[in-house]
């Protein structure tokens, strides 16, 4: 038989085949959006700490993924059979074909939400913490924005599947494009021509989506954002630092008995350290002596074993081996700011809006005035000009001085700082420390773990040495300097 150009032409007019365009469309959207959203809940269910739930997630995951989506099809449609009731709307093959295409999705997109999930930077969420977000808010505003992108390509791919495996509801006798295929060469035996038509219909629907899809990554894609310098001067007058007294006797945060063990091992134990109002305290030490630890034990990133926090002579954090019962302190949290290590700035958030998310997400004003604020916290540390650039886009000392106003957004009465500089090129180290000695003479309680020797010494009322989990040297730094110049062991460490 010669090929039917005319046929084919006319095929592209067609009204069943444009339908049946719309119809796969429909469902292929409908079924990817519910098993976007559904995979993103069993995933976060696979990562739970309840084993149950967890191991419901996962043999979900593997009943759904072994099942072959055409024994799914057929089984969900003839439900009614077995249960009559479910007939109403089972017997519709458009809601047949979308809870089983839905069922089986779900599975497969929720290992790749959870992939993604994984790849989401645990500093991330411990950032969140640190400003006082809930979990879910940790989710919504940082974790998901970041893990939809990372799992964006894949789900994409999802959607092509989708498109294509909508062909096989054609089984249970829905109108979609190969059935109408399917009746046409059936009728008239031009079956190169139908399926030539048919194919072009998929083609069509899975290009436009790409496309689409493509514009959505790009939209999402924040490291090719174009980097934009601002101009506009801070309004007001610049942040007066909080004037802290030290007159209080009582300790702004202090740690009593405090003992932490991973496992076996104990990094400290019965270690107190009591920081006064107004203080600026340095804990110096060796590496693996216990400083990170202590710090991140002092606002609950590290959980102790046993021991008391207390800021300002309430009692925010206690050991879990300790029989004393907390309320829930969340207000209290807040006053204890956190500068890491590695930043742990949120990639997806410009400068201005990543000193704005806590104060906004604790409504501590409107938005107006909370961009004032921080606009001005952001000229204090000399990045205003950066304010609409991404992370990615600045140096890491710029990206710790853009931490630093981050913390301050949410006026700490106290700063912790964990190795401010550790991560820093030699270069940038100082501007960074010039910001931390600035804020050190405005009168805040800072607690600094710092490599830094000279500039311990210099910015600090009191110096904390520790070694191997226990305070060797606890007093100013003119005395240790004395120590160090008698020629004591800390001489070893300590050279000026
Ligand atoms: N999450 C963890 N799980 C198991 N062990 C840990 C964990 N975190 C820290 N440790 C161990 O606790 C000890 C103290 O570590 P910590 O990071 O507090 O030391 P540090 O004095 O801050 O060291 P550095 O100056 O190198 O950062 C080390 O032996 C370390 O291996």
């Amino acid at each position: 038989m010669e090929f039917d150009w005319t046929y084919l032409l006319r095929l592209f007019w067609s009204r069943d085949f444009w339908k049946a365009t719309l119809l796969v469309v429909e469902l292929s959207l409908a079924a990817w959006a519910l098993s976007v959203v559904l995979g993103f809940l069993v995933a976060l269910a696979r990562q739970s700490p309840y084993a149950p739930v967890s191991r419901l997630a996962s043999a979900y995951i593997w009943f759904f993924r072994s099942l072959p989506l055409l024994v799914l099809l057929i089984f969900v449609y003839n439900l009614p059979q077995a249960f009559p009731s479910t007939g109403a709307f089972l017997s519709l093959p458009f809601v047949s074909g979308l809870i089983a295409l839905v069922l089986s999705e779900t599975a497969y997109i929720a290992e790749i939400h959870r992939g993604a999930l994984m790849a989401v930077n645990r500093g991330q969420y411990e950032a969140g913490r640190v400003l006082g977000l809930g979990k879910l808010g940790i989710q919504r505003l940082i974790v998901i924005p970041q893990a939809l992108r990372i799992a964006l390509p894949a789900l994409g791919n999802e959607f092509v599947s989708i498109v294509k495996l909508t062909s096989l509801v054609s089984v249970i006798s829905l109108s979609e494009i190969l059935l109408v295929g399917q009746r046409y060469y059936t009728q008239n035996f031009k079956v190169m021509e139908t399926m030539l038509a048919v194919a072009f219909y998929y083609v069509l629907i899975v290009t436009v989506f790409d496309r689409l899809l493509k514009l959505l990554e790009k939209r999402l894609d924040f490291s090719k954002k174009e980097a934009e310098l601002s101009t506009a001067p801070a309004d007001g007058q610049a942040v007066a630092a909080t004037q802290f007294t030290a007159s209080s006797q009582q300790p702004a945060i202090s740690l009593e008995r405090g003992e932490k063990r991973f496992g076996e091992s104990t990094v400290f134990s019965d270690l107190s350290l009591a920081v006064k109002q107004g203080e600026v305290v340095s804990i110096i030490g060796p590496s693996g002596s216990g400083k990170t630890t202590l710090i991140r034990s002092l606002n609950g990133l590290e959980a102790l074993n046993r021991g008391v926090v207390h800021l300002h002579g309430v009692a925010i954090l206690a050991g879990s081996e300790e029989s004393l019962k907390l309320p829930k302190l969340k207000h209290e949290m807040l006053e204890i700011g956190m500068v890491f290590q590695s930043f742990n700035l949120f990639p997806h958030k410009t400068v201005l809006d990543n000193v704005m998310m806590a104060p906004l997400y604790h409504k501590r004003g409107g938005r107006p005035e909370t961009e004032a604020k921080a606009r001005l916290l952001l000229d204090q540390v000399g990045m205003l000009m950066h304010e609409n650039k991404y992370p990615h886009q600045l140096s890491g000392g710029q990206q710790q001085r853009v931490a630093i106003a981050r913390a301050l957004a949410m006026e700490p009465l106290v700063l912790l700082f964990d190795e401010p500089t550790s991560a820093l090129d030699p270069e940038t180290v100082g501007e960074v420390l010039r910001i931390i000695a600035d804020l050190a003479k405005s009168g805040r309680t800072m607690v600094i773990v710092t490599h830094e020797m000279k500039f311990a010494l210099d910015v600090s009322d009191r110096v904390v040495f520790m070694e191997k989990g226990r305070i060797a040297f606890n007093g100013s730094p003119d005395e240790l300097r004395r120590q160090v110049a008698r020629g004591d062991r800390l001489a070893d460490f300590v050279r000026l």
